[in-house]
């Protein structure tokens, strides 16, 4: 089984697949009279098609542990889909291109690890594992497309890759 390196989540790295939500190094200004701070627009919603809409929603993601065993991505064709934990559990995030003809680029496979003070925001079309909680049960807010028409591709990767902890 091929090993996936784990990586430290930050915006650069992430960017060719999305966003990172967090406070730490983003940018902020004052409103609510000083009182509050702005970190505005660390992600944008992608919505496409016919009676989709954006909606907030909810996750509690089973607890997983290392090692883990990834065999398998998905994308959504119509919109970003942003995890963003609410309940201080880290998780484990794995992207990869796509190819000229849209499958995943498995050469380009990336495993992050994401703490409980960053979510990310995968764009439109990006090839990412579902919800992998670490350690613990995880609740997310998450912010993605919602309504009618196709908008989850699923791929079963070539072989299975393990991913352990960062030692
Ligand atoms: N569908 C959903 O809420 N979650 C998955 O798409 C996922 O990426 O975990
Ligand atoms: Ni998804």
């Amino acid at each position: 089984m091929a090993l996936l390196v784990l990586e430290a989540l930050s915006k650069e790295a992430f960017a060719q697949f999305g966003d990172v939500i967090e406070i730490e190094g983003s940018d902020w200004f004052p409103i609510n009279n000083g009182s509050t701070r702005r970190y505005h627009k660390l992600g944008m919603v992608e919505v496409l098609g016919e009676g989709g809409a954006p909606a907030i929603s909810m996750a509690r993601g089973a607890a997983f542990d290392f090692p883990l065993r990834i065999s398998m991505l998905e994308r959504h064709p119509l919109g970003s889909q942003s995890f963003i934990p609410c309940n201080g559990v880290p998780f484990i995030v794995v992207v990869a291109p796509s190819l000229p003809d849209g499958l995943p680029d498995e050469s380009g496979l990336r495993a992050f690890q994401a703490y409980s003070d960053q979510g990310v925001n995968y764009r439109r079309g990006c090839w990412h594992h579902p919800l992998i909680s670490l350690g613990q049960e995880g609740d997310f807010i998450v912010v993605d497309r919602v309504g009618s028409g196709h908008n989850c591709d699923e791929v079963d990767l070539s072989t299975s890759y393990r991913i352990e902890a960062a030692s």
